[in-house]
Parts: structure tokens; sequence; C-alpha cells
């Protein structure tokens, strides 16, 4: 008990041992130091309590120091992330720009490619000074219509075979330009004179082939006898003169369902020649006698 008034006398400072305290403790000296001993214990354990507030406000400043570097951190990653993205943003535009540009020039590539298939097939199909159809493509309208006559039945078909007589001496006399201009005018009268549903193409030099699907052997006479006798009228400008021009016209029809379009051509060519011998400027029927401006 000694040793411990002792300890507390020596660390109890001065003020201590105030009136007051003294006043309200009347009791022996011992309880004096109990007191004391209390306010000390208590005053140690305020401390103690102090000290872990501090290291609760230490704990918390190194927190939010923490928290403070990493929201720092992470602000300068979103920094870094929003610029990487607003470089990847205009890398992408400029790539799609290019996509654009690069897409107009295929569109572009395309169309030129097929107007220029479509210019290939057209000069495939249409002879290119007369605009009637091509030899090729008259021959495959006459086998395309044979072929549905033979799908369809006995409907009539006939071929007109044409030739501009003596066309030699119109280009030999006017030059090959004024043969050019009478091959034309002559295609006009073809295709003022034939139907929609007729095809008319140039095998080639002045010779001509129309193809007469559901007409008869009749009928194509009288649309042969009709172009005829327009050409022989024609006076076609040239220059200061009018050039004149005849043709000579051979007709056949198909005879029977099996008849080929080349067998049926060489029947209405036959004719042709049986026109052009007897005197040309005329229409011959296959396998009958020629028929002249007279009838
Ligand atoms: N201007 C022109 N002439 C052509 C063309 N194709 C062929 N010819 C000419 O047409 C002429 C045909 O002559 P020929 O085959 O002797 O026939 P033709 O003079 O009409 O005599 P016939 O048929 O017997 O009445 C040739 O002189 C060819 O050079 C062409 O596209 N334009």
């Amino acid at each position: 008990m000694g040793q411990r008034m002792n300890r507390s006398r020596e660390k109890r400072p001065e003020d201590w041992s105030s009136p007051s305290v003294a006043k309200e403790s009347p009791g022996p000296r011992f309880s004096l130091f109990d007191q004391e001993e209390a306010l000390l214990a208590h005053a140690e354990e305020m401390v103690g309590k102090l000290d872990q507030v501090a290291d609760g406000v230490r704990a918390l400043a190194d927190a939010y120091r923490q928290s403070y570097r990493s929201q720092t951190r992470l602000l300068r990653m979103s920094d870094r992330m929003q610029l990487d993205l607003q470089q990847a943003n205009q890398k992408l535009e400029a790539q799609a720009e290019s996509l654009r540009t690069l897409n107009e020039a295929l569109e572009k590539e395309v169309q030129a490619r097929e107007t220029l298939a479509e210019e290939l097939h057209r000069l495939a199909m249409m002879d290119d000074l007369t605009g009637v159809y091509s030899r090729r493509q008259v021959l495959e309208v006459g086998e395309r219509e044979l072929a549905r006559r033979r799908r369809q039945g006995l409907t009539p078909l006939t071929l007109l075979m044409m030739d501009l007589d003596h066309f030699k001496r119109i280009n030999d006399k006017y030059g090959h330009a004024a043969g050019d201009t009478v091959l034309v005018a002559f295609s006009e009268v073809l295709r003022r004179n034939l139907r929609e549903s007729d095809a008319v193409g140039r095998l080639g030099g002045e010779e001509f082939l129309a193809v007469l699907p559901d007409v008869d052997l009749q009928g194509g006479l009288a649309l042969a006898e009709r172009i005829r006798s327009e050409i022989a009228e024609l006076r076609i400008p040239w220059q200061e003169e009018a050039i004149r021009l005849t043709v000579s016209i051979g007709v056949a029809g198909i005879l029977a369902v099996h008849e080929s379009l080349d067998d049926t051509i060489m029947r209405a060519d036959d004719a042709l020649y049986q026109a052009k011998v007897a005197g040309r400027n005329r229409v011959t029927v296959a396998g009958s006698g020629a028929q002249g401006p007279e009838g």
C-alpha cells in the first residue's frame, strides 16, 4: 500500500491537490488517494480511448488517402481511355470514309461493266448500221418461233429472204456512204411494214431475213409485194440526186412440223435466186413461179 501511495504521489501534478477535491472528500487521507487513483485511471482510460480515436482517424485518413489515390488513378485511366476511344473513333471514321469511297468506286465500276455488258449484248443482237437484228439474233428468233410452233401445233410461220438488186452499182456510182444510207432507208421501210411480233435481221451485206410468226404463205406474199413496191417507189436524196433501188424477195412457209429452220431458209433463198434470175424487182414463192411488178 505504501509503495502504491508513493507512486501516486510521484505521478500526481501539483494542482491535483486542489481544495475542491479535498473539500469533496473529507474522509481519511488514503481515500483521497483512491479518488486520485480513480481519476488517474479514468484519465489513462480516456487517453487510451483518445489514442484509439486517433488511430481510427489515422486509419480513416489512410483509407481516404488511398481511396483518393485510387480515384485519381482511375480518373487518369478514364482520361487516357477517353483519349484512346477518341483516337479509335477517329480511325474508325476515317476507315468508314475510305470504305464509302471504295464502295462508290466499286458501284461505278459495276455500273460501267453492266453498261458495257448491255452494249455488248445490244451489239450482238442488233446490226450496228441499220438497227435491225443481227444475223445471230434473227436466226435465234426463227429457232424460237419454230420450237413454239412445234409445241403449239401447226400454226403458220413464213420467212422472207430479201436482197437489194444491183447494190454494187449503187456503191460504185454514189460511193460506200450512199450505199450505207440506202441500207438504212431499206431497213426503215421494213420496220414500217412489219408487225411487233415479226422479226427482221441483216444476214450480211444487202441481204435481209424476216421471220413472220402466225403468217401464212398468202400473208407473207402480200407483205413481200408491199415491201417490193414501196422500195421501187422510194427516192433516196443523196447530194444533188435521188437514188432509186429495187429489191428481190423469196418467200417460204414452214412445210411440216419437222422441217428445220435451215431447210426453210434454203427454200426461201432458192425462191430469191429465182426472182433474181427472172429479172429482179420481184417476189417469188418457194415452189411456185416468180411474181414480178406486173403481178
Ligand atoms: N455500202 C455498203 N455496201 C455493202 C455493205 N455490205 C456489202 N456491201 C456491198 O454490197 C455489194 C453486193 O454486191 P453483189 O453481191 O454483187 O450483189 P448486187 O450488186 O446487189 O447484185 P444482185 O444481188 O445480183 O442484184 C458489194 O459491192 C458489197 O461490197 C455495207 O454494209 N455497206
